[in-house]
């Protein structure tokens, strides 16, 4: 069975604990790997190893540092099936999804934060006064990043590689229930000859290493990916230590569909919207609200093309859905299916667990599901369910659907679907979701600003925003 070690200080080594957490396959419901079960120690190693490393890594030329994060995107790249299929056993998405969207988007992310890294530069700004201010951005030193289950190598890269390019040393906490990628990604890493102790990966749970990142006082800036129960936690420890903290949390996102819109256009991506990687992307649209004299139609062929779906062995072709993540999210999953029925919601597809036969016949498995006749703020409408289930309301006016979309604690995006221009620059201006998608979904431009409102998080990533995060601006104000 593979071992997954901890990498500390440039070695592959085994957790300080000796204990080990079991990995299990949701497609299969087995265990395949052990993971390092590790805590307060092996942080405070990581933490060692980082600082002697941050003179060496934030001392070496823009080209040096930016040549090494190019070798670890181009040994993605080389590795490319082994990690897409990794990623498939450890999560449970399908195959095709990680060939097609995770591992590409890892390597892009080291792509384009070790490319961005050259061209990250000081701001100036002069004063009539005779006087001039120029901004030093200035790496933070040992940096934490923690990241969820749910896109695994996609995110954990999305983090550590912005802060390894600002020149920062790192320590890193992937999720216990799908630590594979990270683990082969620390192969490359020394294959790539990243030094030693400027990224440390420490596997465990999260209220043993995350919370040794959270609360280690020489860790001073912090991007963490998960559950806004966990977010709040962390900001609770980490705000007395004033550390700098990005958080990006969970989303209860509407999918707006005026009748107006490119039907067969919106249809097609409202699908992916609502079902892709099993539901379990915190930009999926889970309310969709649907304008009146549209809303039999859309229904109709919605659940036509839900129902059509296959769910399946995640390492076929054929399978639209794999499996969910773990046999605990199945269940919660199941138990807002439940709910939704208690408060009036009528199930028009799906609803139930599917037990497929051969390999996968213990695998977590469950319908893509469709309810409507649920009142925008009842709590299946209101809190993050993270799975296949979507619901279908219908609305009336621009108001109306902006009060539905506005309604619930999170701010994450949305997505509005028109062909009037004035509407859905109206519309953009009065969500609340720090992402509009207007005509598509998920369609990522990396310079731009990611990340979420109320709720659904605090600070932006990606592009300039994220070099901003991981470094200290320092001004510098010369009269003359
Ligand atoms: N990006 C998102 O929006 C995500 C949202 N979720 C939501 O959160 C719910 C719970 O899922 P979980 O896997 O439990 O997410 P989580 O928020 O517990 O896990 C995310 C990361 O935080 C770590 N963590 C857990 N407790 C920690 C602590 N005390 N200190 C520091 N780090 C800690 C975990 O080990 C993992 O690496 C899901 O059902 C879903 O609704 C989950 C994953 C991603
Ligand atoms: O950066 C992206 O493209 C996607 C990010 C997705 C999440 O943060 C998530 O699902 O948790």
């Amino acid at each position: 069975m593979k071992v997954i070690s901890n990498y500390i200080n440039g070695q592959l080594i085994a957790p300080q604990s000796g204990q080990y957490i079991d990995v299990y396959d949701p497609s299969v419901g087995e265990v395949y790997a052990k993971l390092s079960d590790s805590d307060n120690r092996d942080v405070g190693q990581a933490v060692q190893a980082a600082k002697k490393a941050f003179p060496v890594w934030s001392g070496m030329t823009t080209e040096k540092r930016s040549a090494i994060l190019l070798k670890i995107a181009q040994g993605i790249e080389a590795n490319f099936e082994k990690l897409a299929l990794a990623e498939s056993i450890d999560n449970g998405k399908p195959l095709k999804l990680a060939q097609e969207v995770d591992i590409p988007r890892a390597a892009s992310n080291f792509h384009f934060f070790a490319t961005g890294l050259i061209h990250f530069a000081s701001e100036s700004h002069s004063m009539e006064e005779g006087a001039i201010n120029y901004t030093l951005r200035t790496p933070i030193g040992v940096v934490g990043c923690i990241s969820p289950w749910n896109l695994p190598l996609y995110l954990f890269t999305w983090k550590i590689a912005p802060a390894l390019a600002a020149g920062n040393c790192v320590v890193a906490k992937p999720s216990e229930i799908t630590p594979m990628t990270a683990f082969l990604l620390s192969e490359i890493c020394i294959e790539a000859g990243l030094p030693a102790g400027v990224l440390n990966i420490v596997h465990g749970y999260g209220n043993k290493v995350g919370q040794a990142i959270a609360e280690h006082p020489q860790i001073t800036a912090i991007s963490f990916t998960g559950g806004t129960v966990t977010g709040a936690h962390i900001a609770k420890i980490a705000a007395p230590m004033f550390k700098k903290l990005s958080l990006e949390l969970g989303g209860k996102n509407p999918a707006i569909i005026f009748a107006d819109c490119n039907y067969e256009k919106m249809l097609d991506t409202v699908m992916r919207s609502s079902f892709a990687n099993q539901g379990q992307i915190c930009l999926c649209g889970s309310r969709i609200f649907v304008e009146r004299p549209l809303y039999e139609k859309f229904k109709l062929d919605f659940v036509q093309r839900t129902a059509q779906l296959k769910v399946g062995d995640p390492l076929l072709e054929n399978s639209n859905l794999g499996a969910i993540v773990s046999e605990p999210h199945m269940n919660k999953v199941l138990s807002y299916i439940d709910l939704a029925k208690q408060e009036g919601g009528t199930i028009l597809t799906g609803g139930k667990r599917v037990k497929l036969e051969e390999r996968c016949k213990n695998g977590w498995f469950l319908e893509p599901t469709v309810i409507e006749g649920l009142s925008y703020d009842c709590r299946t409408n209101q809190e993050e369910i993270f799975g296949p289930v979507v619901t279908i309301m219908p609305f009336d006016t621009e108001e109306e659907v902006l009060m539905y979309a506005n309604s619930t604690q999170y701010g994450l995006a949305s997505s509005v679907w028109t062909e009037n221009l004035s509407r859905a620059h109206r519309i953009a201006a009065e969500l609340k979701t720090g992402i509009i998608w207007t005509n598509c979904w998920l369609l990522r431009d990396l310079r731009t600003p990611f990340g979420g409102m109320k709720n659904s998080g605090v600070g932006r990533e990606g592009g300039w925003e994220a070099m901003r995060f991981f470094t200290e601006a320092k001004n510098v104000c010369i009269k003359y």
